[in-house]
Parts: C-alpha cells; structure tokens; sequence
C-alpha cells in the first residue's frame, strides 16, 4: 500500500571545489567540481491531495511559479499526467541563496517522494534526467552520494571521501549564483584535470582540500560579507572556502580540535554539520 503523508529530508550538500572550465554553446559554464553531502536539511512533508492540486505550505513566500518543490511537482504531474495532487510543506534550515543547493534538495526530495506517492516507478536516471530541467544541482541529489560533477554538474561519477567535520559560516545574506557568473572578472578557463589528480590529493593531503573555488573571489568582490567570513574563519585557524556560488564558506574542522563557536556579527549563523556518505533516501532510487 502507498503511504498518503510523507516525511521527508533534504540535505544540503558542499562543493569542496569548483572549478570554471568554459561555457556551453548555450552560454551556462562548464564545471569541475567534487559535491559532498552534509547532514544539514530541510524537511519536506508530502500529502497525497484526491483533488489533483499542487499546493504549498511553509516559510518561502515567493511566487509558486518559482517554489522549486512546486516546479518539481508540476513537471512530473503534467510529464506523466498524473491525477493525483499534493500539499507540500517545506521546513527551511538550509539558509536561501548560500551555495547550499537547499532549492535544488527540496526538489530532489519532492521527486523522490512524489515518484513513491504517486507509484510511479520511474529510476534514478530517469528522475536524474528531469531534475536537471529544474537546475543544475538537481541531478547531483538523485545520484544519491558523494561525487565528482563535470559538465554543469549533470555529469557524475562517484567519489569517495573521507567522513568530515565541517564548520560553515553564513554571512547574513545571500548572493545571486546569475549574478556572479555573469560577472566579467570571473576566471572562466582553468585548466581540465583527470579526476584522479583530485582523488589522490583526497587520499594523499586531507585535511587540506584539492583545488580552489573560481566563483570565490568574484563573489568575495560582489558581497564584502563573504570577504568577511573568509577572513574571520581563517583568523580562526581554519583553512576556508567558500561552496558553489557562495555566500557560505565553510572550512574541515579538524578531529579533536576545541570546539569553540566563533564571535560572528548579529544575524550570521553557525553550523557545525558531518558529512553524509549517502543520501537519506538513496535505498528510495532504484537503478
Ligand atoms: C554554482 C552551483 C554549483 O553547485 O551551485 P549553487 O552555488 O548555486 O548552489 C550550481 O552550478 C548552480 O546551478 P543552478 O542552481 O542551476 O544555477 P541557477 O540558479 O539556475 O543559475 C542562475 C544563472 O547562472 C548561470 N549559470 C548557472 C550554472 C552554470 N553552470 N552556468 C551558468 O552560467 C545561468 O545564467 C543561470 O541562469
Ligand atoms: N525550496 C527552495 N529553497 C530555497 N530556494 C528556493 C526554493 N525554491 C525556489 N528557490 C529560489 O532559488 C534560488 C536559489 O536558492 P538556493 O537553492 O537556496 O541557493 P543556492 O543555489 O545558492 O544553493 C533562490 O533565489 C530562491 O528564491
């Protein structure tokens, strides 16, 4: 029997790298990055509605045209003209615009639930192939583990990394990923590297992490907050960097290092997260 309510997480994930490596005919930026999931989440909670609705309860008051968990909804109901609706209540902890890959989870998650909702029995790959429709960080959380992406993130092979402690620090604000890869300063042709120049420097110099973020400096320059929360976690002793198009940096908290909260301005926040070697709900995809 199919269940009617759904309770369901949303991990956040981290890129420990990410690398512009040229763009697409279509103008969106190839990259080279490795995605980590962490056990930082959104709860996403799926009613089965009779009526056919898609409706929507929870903390985001934009327009639903652009709720990522009611674009997901909507494409599969009209792409497999399904009857059925839903209400979807979204509980946010992933902070909005971080480089967090929150929107991208929660739609991940309302594809995951709704394929099991609504029994429609479609594969990872197959989920994979819609969410990319829906952005570019879609695909990595119905791949369902750690990874390395290349391409604009569809293209993923698995990766393995060692369990972590990561402190991350939001600035208080978010940036607009738009905004910073249209930006005329970012680099956007570093060099092409063999997947296993980053695993071996995993295995080989862990703590220290493989690579740099390109969209680090452009976003550093765009938001001076993000220039701040660098600075302040490396005045710390950590070795900071900041994920996907930022604001968060975030820095490997190392095994029995203190555990002291920083002194962050009003309004930033803290999050003391471990990494994920799954997604909660990978025994959900099915190959
Ligand atoms: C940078 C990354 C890394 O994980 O994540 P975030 O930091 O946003 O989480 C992603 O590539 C974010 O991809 P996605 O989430 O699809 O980006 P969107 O917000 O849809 O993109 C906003 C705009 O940025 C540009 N864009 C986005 C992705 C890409 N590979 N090349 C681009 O040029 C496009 O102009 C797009 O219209
Ligand atoms: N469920 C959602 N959670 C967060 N953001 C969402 C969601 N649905 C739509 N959005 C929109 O997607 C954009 C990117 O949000 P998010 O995924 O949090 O950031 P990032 O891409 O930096 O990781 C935001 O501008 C936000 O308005």
């Amino acid at each position: 029997m199919t269940e009617a309510c759904l309770g369901l997480p949303a991990p956040a994930k981290l890129n420990l790298f990410l690398h512009v490596t040229g763009r697409r005919p279509d103008g969106k930026h190839l990259l080279q990055s490795i995605f980590t999931l962490i056990d930082l989440a959104d709860t996403v909670d799926l009613t089965l509605l009779p009526s056919g609705d898609v409706e929507r309860e929870g903390v985001l008051t934009g327009p639903a045209e652009e709720d990522l968990c009611v674009r997901a909804a909507r494409l599969l109901k009209e792409r497999f003209r399904v009857g059925a609706g839903v209400r979807i209540r979204l509980e946010k902890r992933i902070p909005v615009g971080a480089g967090l890959g929150g929107g991208s989870s929660d739609a991940a998650t309302v594809l995951i639930g709704l394929n099991r909702l609504w029994n429609l029995r479609l594969t990872r790959s197959e989920l994979m192939a819609l969410g990319v429709e829906l952005g570019a960080d879609v695909p990595f959380f119905l791949f369902g583990r750690n990874a390395f992406a290349e391409g604009i993130g569809e293209k993923l092979l698995p990766v393995e990394l060692p369990d972590a402690r990561y402190r991350l620090v939001w600035p208080g604000r978010g940036v607009s990923t738009g905004k910073i890869f249209s930006a005329p300063d970012l680099t956007r042709s570093t060099e092409t590297r063999k997947i296993a120049v980053f695993s071996d420097s995993i295995r080989n110099r862990w703590p220290a992490l493989p690579g740099h973020n390109d969209l680090e400096p452009v976003a550093a320059r765009i938001e001076p907050a993000v220039q701040k929360a660098l600075r302040m976690l490396s005045e710390s002793g950590f070795e900071p960097r900041m994920t996907g198009s930022g604001s968060t940096v975030f820095a490997v908290e190392p095994e029995g290092a203190p555990k002291r909260s920083l002194n962050l301005p009003e309004g930033w926040l803290e999050f003391r997260v471990r990494s994920l070697p799954v997604h909660p709900l990978a025994s959900w995809l099915t190959e």
